[in-house]
């Protein structure tokens, strides 16, 4: 299990989050807040590149920064942008990083065709990388996370640039890494998590504002999104009163989904999703 406890930190005057708590167990959680809210500095102190300023990290009860190699060992991380060579090959640049993390030439001879397996790149594992789409090379860079065998899988925003087909590829394999796995991804887009998700961590205003599933997430604005058909005049004043999730147009008017503490006998009532959430719990935030 892995442990945040009381967690803050500062950069010189300016506190990025503070009194952050969490206990992680095995499955997929999703760091899910707007750009600047604190998701890298977050995944920064996970993986030891930052210290905090106070509070702990525990994992399994001991702290991260006293475990030195043996917490190397148990985690594995993609950064937002990481550095490979475009000359080489998924199998030269796994290798390359296997003898960089200690791994014995025999048992990367292993577990690189292995890994190129799961991420759906061994009919190219001998391709330069330089002709890889954006999800390729983030499918190699989750290989090149796994190549320790990892217990906690730390992943910062890996889908940005990838194109949907790629998007749903990478939340496959996502979902099967978490089963015996702590897999944190951070993110802010909401489709990316929403189907694979065990609990979504939001962050708000450098605290912790939610860390539950996805239902009981999106249960918390039942009742508050309609959707209603309205003429295009009207949306200014709709929204001075109501917080516009979405719109349409549908023949002659706008489908507008919204979000309003007061029920309209006029509106259709609907099941709010993990969208409606983001949408209206960072509503001020552009
Ligand atoms: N080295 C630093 N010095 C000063 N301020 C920083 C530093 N790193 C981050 N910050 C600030 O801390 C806040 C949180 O940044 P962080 O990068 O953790 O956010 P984020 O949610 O990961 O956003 P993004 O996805 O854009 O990276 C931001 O306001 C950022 O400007």
């Amino acid at each position: 299990m892995l442990t945040l406890s009381h967690i803050r930190k500062d950069y010189g005057k300016f506190t990025a989050v503070e009194d952050i708590n969490l206990e992680l167990e095995n499955g997929l959680y999703a760091m899910l807040a707007p750009n600047g809210a604190g998701k890298t500095t977050l995944i920064k102190m996970i993986t030891t590149l930052l210290y905090p300023t106070s509070g702990e990290i525990l994992y399994d009860g001991m702290d991260i920064y006293k475990m030195g190699e043996t917490y190397r060992d148990v985690i594995g991380y993609l950064p937002q942008h990481f550095g490979y060579y475009k000359n080489n090959t998924p199998t030269q640049y796994l290798d390359y990083l296997a003898a960089l993390k200690g791994i014995s030439k025999e048992a990367a001879k292993e577990k690189i065709p292995e890994l190129l397996e799961l991420v759906g790149l061994s009919d190219v594992s001998n391709k330069k990388m330089k002709k890889f789409s954006g999800g390729m090379i983030q499918r190699v860079g989750i290989a090149q996370a796994m190549l320790n065998d990892p217990k906690i899988l730390v992943l910062d925003e890996p889908t940005a640039g990838l194109d949907p087909k790629e998007r749903v590829r990478f939340r496959n394999i996502l979902s099967v890494l978490s089963k015996d796995r702590i897999v944190i991804l951070s993110t802010h887009i909401v489709s990316d998590i929403e189907s694979i998700a065990n609990h979504v961590i939001m962050i708000k205003e450098k605290h912790l504002l939610k860390n539950d599933t996805v239902p009981n997430i999106c249960k918390e604005l039942e009742g508050k999104v309609f959707e209603k058909s309205i003429n295009e005049s009207e949306i200014q004043e709709f929204e001075q009163k109501r917080i516009i999730l979405s719109m349409r147009q549908e023949s002659e008017k706008m489908m507008v989904r919204y979000y309003s503490e007061e029920e309209d006998n006029n509106a259709r009532p609907c099941t709010p999703n993990l969208e409606d959430v983001f949408l209206v719990t960072y509503r001020e935030e552009k």
